[in-house]
């Protein structure tokens, strides 16, 4: 078994192909398990007391989620791939240890510099303003501060969520949860990446937001830059990317040209 191991560069044995096409992300058989263990009443009251005694010993043991299953895949510089599958198929778990968030249990991750991932959780802190959001995500992305107040204007421009008052001055907790995902988005995608990993962070902007998105997402291809993106929504898909990995049960299902793959998952979800 290979031992589990988030590289952070390509090893010189890893498939290169020529000019700009070199790979940013390769998996090689990779497996990843969550421990779960059994939840009950806590605490010393009697509800608790009476779940401990009756718990059978068996429950007792951790058990674990298989959320990937074995995947290999290698993506390439200015390449955007899409990641479909139903709720649980292992998407998001997958961009995790993509971003070396979750080491595998089995198999290799290697990518291109550090990998960024923008969620629809992403660590933005609600008590304080946009403006130290900005800030801080900007550093927490290894961003000099020069470069910081260089990108500032065009992260508040780009994210529209000036446009009905001073927000940037308001806690983050104020914010729509449209206008909190603009903000992330415009974040994390003001500065080239070589790897952006996007996962449902486009789904709550409305449509004009969506169209901006997917354009900055074409300046970052544009810019060599390669773009996993998680989506339900087929057309967020098609209109972002042409390569499309369909999941299922944390295993690969198929891994081709968007027009190949996605008819081929939506008429299975069609089925199921
Ligand atoms: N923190 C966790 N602890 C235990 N199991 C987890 C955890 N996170 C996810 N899982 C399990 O791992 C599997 C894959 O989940 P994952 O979130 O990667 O799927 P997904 O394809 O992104 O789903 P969705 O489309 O619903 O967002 C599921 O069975 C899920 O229940």
């Amino acid at each position: 078994m290979a031992t589990p191991e988030h590289d952070a560069v390509l090893p010189a044995g890893a498939p290169r192909q020529d000019g700009e096409s070199s790979p940013t992300v390769v998996l090689d058989e990779v497996h990843v398990r969550y421990r779960t263990r059994p939840t009950g009443p806590s605490g010393g009251g009697a509800a608790a007391a009476l779940s401990r005694m009756l718990r059978r010993p068996s429950a007792e043991r951790s058990s674990h989620v298989h959320a990937v299953r074995g995947v290999s895949l290698t993506a390439y510089r200015g390449e955007a791939l899409g990641l479909v599958g139903s709720n649980g198929s292992g998407k998001s778990t997958l961009l995790r240890a993509v971003a070396g968030l979750l080491p595998p249990d089995s198999g290799r991750v290697y990518t291109e510099g550090q990998p960024s991932l923008l969620g629809v959780n992403a660590a933005l802190m609600p008590d304080l303003s946009g403006e130290r959001n900005i800030v801080l995500g900007c550093l927490a992305m290894g961003m000099p501060r020069e470069r910081v107040r260089e990108y500032y204007d065009d992260i508040v421009a780009f994210s529209g969520i000036n446009e009905t008052g001073d927000f940037t001055s308001l806690p983050m907790r104020t914010y729509s949860s449209g206008m909190a995902a603009r903000l992330r988005f415009a974040i994390a995608s003001c500065a080239n990446h070589d790897v952006l990993m996007i996962d449902e962070a486009l789904a709550t902007g409305d449509r004009s937001f969506r169209q901006k998105s997917q354009e900055r997402i074409r300046e970052l291809r544009a810019d060599a830059s390669t773009v996993f993106l998680v989506s339900h929504s087929s057309s967020a898909i098609r209109e972002t990317c042409d390569r499309v990995v369909w999941l299922d049960h944390g295993q690969v299902v198929l891994d081709g040209p968007t027009d190949e793959v996605l008819p081929a998952y939506e008429e299975a979800a069609q089925r199921a």
